[in-house]
């Protein structure tokens, strides 16, 4: 292997757990200083976490909704220009064509929209006495899968509960992809159950790396997000983590090591597809 290839197949992730407020200019420039502080310790790749400009709830979505490009899409663009990064911006409540729409903007480290992710899945749950939660309410789904090339690896994106449904993870991992990242906002019942085990089996069937971003936890607003955004590498270990508070995660990411993980137990080329396949429906 070259010298640059090996340097290639190295590079640091940040994850900002960013406190989110109801001020929208406050969280976007908190955003961006957190974006520079990343890219001072080497992060080549920053992510933010789900609607991090705006409160999460179904009752603040249409409020807080921009179009692409918009306020928060210029700034996140400016960011990743000025600090030579690729920026997963998290989400932020979209309106078009006058639907809502969850949606993560992804930016090149010159500045340029290189994709968005509209949640496929939307988080419409009712867990009795616990939480009921249904964005359907207000946001329409996606209907695209979203990967993006990096100099280092394909990385494919989702959002929170995108996270939950296994066959998407599987497809981003046969188009090529070493990291899956999901900005998310799971809750206080949600977060404690299923927010770690939910990533290290994403990881781990898939022996990729998988990192989420979450906001920070904040007891006093309506939705409060269980925090602990993560990076768990293709072993399914958790190799960086924090616990609820405003924070910036930072992991370094071997794509030799995920190579090595995969020649050791080899299951992505014993998969038996001429008995079981997942596939992307091209037609409906
Ligand atoms: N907020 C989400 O989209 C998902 C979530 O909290 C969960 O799956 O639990």
């Amino acid at each position: 292997m070259s010298t640059l290839a090996r340097a290639m197949s190295k590079f640091r992730l940040a994850v900002i757990q960013l406190h989110v407020t109801n001020v929208k200019r406050d969280n976007l420039s908190k955003a961006k200083s957190l974006i520079k502080e990343a890219a001072g310790q080497g992060s080549k790749l920053v992510v933010l976490p789900e609607c991090f400009n705006s409160p999460y709830g179904t009752g603040f979505f249409r409020e807080y909704a921009e179009k692409i490009p918009g306020e928060s899409t210029k700034m996140l663009s400016e960011a990743a220009k000025e600090n030579e990064v690729y920026l997963i911006g998290g989400s932020i409540p979209e309106e078009d064509g006058g639907k809502l729409y969850n949606t993560c903007p992804v930016f090149g480290s010159d500045g340029t929209l290189l994709m968005t992710h509209r949640k496929i899945h939307l988080f419409d749950i009712d867990v009795p006495g616990k939480i009921r939660f249904q964005e359907s309410e207000t946001l329409s789904p996606g209907s695209a899968f979203s990967v993006f090339e990096t100099p280092f690896c394909k990385v494919g994106v989702g959002i929170c509960y995108d996270i939950r449904f296994a066959e998407l993870a599987q497809l981003y991992s046969k188009m090529g992809c070493g990291l899956l990242v999901y900005p998310g906002a799971f809750n206080m019942t949600t977060g404690p159950a299923h927010w770690e085990l939910l990533q290290r089996a994403r990881a781990l069937d898939n022996q990729l790396y998988v990192a989420t971003a979450s906001p920070a936890r904040d007891e006093t607003s309506s939705y409060v997000a269980w925090g602990h955004s993560t990076v768990v590498n293709p072993w399914g270990e958790v190799i960086s983590t924090t616990g609820s508070e405003e924070a910036v995660v930072y992991a370094d990411i071997d794509l030799q090591y995920m190579a090595e993980v995969r020649r050791q137990i080899p299951v992505t080329v014993q998969k038996r597809d001429d008995l079981y396949a997942v596939n992307p429906v091209t037609e409906r």
